[in-house]
């Protein structure tokens, strides 16, 4: 579980996140959903602890996240950046391993080996394992950063846009994983801009706009007609289709 108490965060001195206190529940899929510019990747990264707040507080466990020393975060917490930098002279095992570096320093034991391939495995990347990562398209390259995430088996995962360059398949396979790790108890946080995915993976919506939360609650509330109208200050339909909502603009 993490919870945020009246959080706000600065860049380059400019207000970018206020007020924000938001409880995200442990083995639930959060989405966090909104406009470009809402906020969704600052809350992500200062809930990582990759960017430090103004005031208020973020708490993992009931713990201040301040508290947590970093070798402990490591193995607590791990987190998708939409940049992330990656080594081009790297194979996808070798991103992948590092993965497992807050577990085994640098010495993989069998047992990391077998959550590398695992994570691998669970990735689709099996034929592309020892493929340096500059010579992979975007979704592989997109996968085997997954993978690395996946690889460090920690309680919070957070997840920044994990569907960009991905086909629809690997999209649904990176949905089903999350859903996933959600419902083996872990608390996983997901930036999507894709509402209808978002209204079939996510127990759990935050809504985000101009840096504060608009509507935080159960997807069925929060994925509706009116409040993503209110969101995207466009028209957007909710219908269902086979069971399931999606979310449509014309
Ligand atoms: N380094 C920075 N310095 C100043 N402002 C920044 C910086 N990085 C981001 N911002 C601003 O902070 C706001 C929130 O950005 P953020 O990337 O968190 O939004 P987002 O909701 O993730 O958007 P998107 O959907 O486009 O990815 C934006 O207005 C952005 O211009």
């Amino acid at each position: 579980m993490i919870e945020t108490r009246a959080l706000s965060v600065a860049l380059s001195g400019k207000p970018v996140l206020a007020d924000i206190s938001v409880a995200l529940p442990k083995g639930r899929l959060t989405a966090l959903v909104g406009p470009n510019g809402a906020g969704k990747s600052t809350l992500l990264m200062t809930l990582g602890r990759l960017l430090e707040p103004a005031s208020g507080d973020i708490l993992i466990d009931g713990r201040d996240l301040r508290a947590v020393p970093p070798r402990e975060l490591a193995l607590q917490l791990s987190i998708l950046r939409q940049e992330g930098a990656i080594g081009p002279r790297l194979t996808v095992r070798d991103l992948v391993s590092f993965g497992r570096y807050p577990h085994s320093h640098g010495r993989l034991t069998a047992a990391d080996r077998l959550e590398v391939q695992r994570a691998i495995d669970r990735l689709d990347l099996a034929g592309f394992a020892d493929r340096y990562l500059d010579t992979l398209s975007g979704g592989q390259k997109q996968r085997a950063q997954i993978a690395m995430v996946l690889a460090q088996q920690t309680d919070v995962i957070l997840l920044d846009e994990p569907l960009n360059n991905l086909d629809l398949a690997h999209a649904r396979r990176v949905m089903r994983i999350a859903r996933e790790e959600a419902d083996a108890g872990r608390t996983v946080i997901v930036v999507l801009h894709d509402l209808t995915v978002a209204a079939a993976y996510a127990d759990h919506v935050v809504a985000m706009k101009a840096g504060r939360v608009a509507a935080e609650g159960p997807s069925e509330e929060v994925i509706s007609e009116e409040v993503l109208s209110r969101l995207f200050e466009t028209d957007v339909s909710v219908a269902e289709v086979g069971g399931r909502r999606v979310v449509l603009t014309l």
